[in-house]
């Protein structure tokens, strides 16, 4: 589903966090772990295509990410751990964006909406939001379209039960019907996703390992 080959990653100040030779992974669930500091959301971030690298990265060997920019980002959404938006737009501003960008399809933003509880404040501007607001508002972004590969970096964090229950039944469906893979990030017990996970890898000293 996803190949990363010969993928070096350094910040401007020339710091190199992750150097992958290679790496890739089946279609399915997958759970990166690692302590604070070890390249999760970077590797997040730059696979999202929000971080210059050098190598290459491929999609369903069918879309390279400095290749084939635009079909590749169409296909692969990222939810940031920490979410920030400007603090004067609103879920409708930014929904309204994100869904034209993504083609969302008709119907699907009221549906996300509603499962993700975020039209209790669909017009209000996210400078007034909780973090848990903030961060329904980034999964709801995240999830627009049709994406073949959704990232999601900490998605449990500051996410009341019932609406990570919602999320998480919602992520299976798309799983099961309709092939939809997933990356994710936890701090937290990754079971209480109730996901069946296809690989566990570690990330740490600049590497990324399977685990057994
Ligand atoms: N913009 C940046 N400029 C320079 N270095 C950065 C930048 N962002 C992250 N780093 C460095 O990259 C390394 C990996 O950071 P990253 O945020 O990817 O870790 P993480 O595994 O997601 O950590 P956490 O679990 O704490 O969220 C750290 O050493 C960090 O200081």
């Amino acid at each position: 589903m996803l190949h990363v080959s010969d993928l070096t990653k350094a910040y401007s100040n020339g710091h190199v966090v992750l150097t992958i030779p290679a790496l890739t992974l089946s279609p399915g669930i997958h759970y990166f772990r690692g302590g604070n500091g070890s390249g999760k959301t970077t590797f997040f971030r730059t696979v999202a295509g929000l971080l210059p690298f050098s190598g290459q990265i491929s999609l369903e060997d069918r879309y390279e990410i400095s290749r084939d920019p635009v079909a590749y980002r169409l296909r692969v959404n990222y939810a940031e751990a920490e979410p920030l938006y400007p603090s004067f737009l609103t879920p409708r501003d930014l929904v309204g964006f994100v869904g034209q960008a993504k083609k969302a399809p008709v119907g699907q933003v009221d549906a996300l909406a509603e499962t993700l509880g975020v039209t209790t404040f669909w017009t209000q501007p996210t400078g007034q939001f909780s973090s848990g607001m903030l961060k329904k508002l980034s999964l709801l972004l995240a999830l627009l379209g049709t994406p073949r590969l959704v990232l999601l970096d900490e998605p449990l964090t500051t996410l009341d039960v019932a609406t990570a229950a919602k999320l998480f039944a919602y992520i299976r469906q798309l799983r099961t019907e309709q092939d939809v893979s997933f990356l994710l990030t936890s701090h937290q017990d990754i079971s209480l996703t109730g996901l069946l996970l296809t690989g566990v890898w570690q990330v740490g000293n600049g590497v990324i390992t399977p685990t057994t």
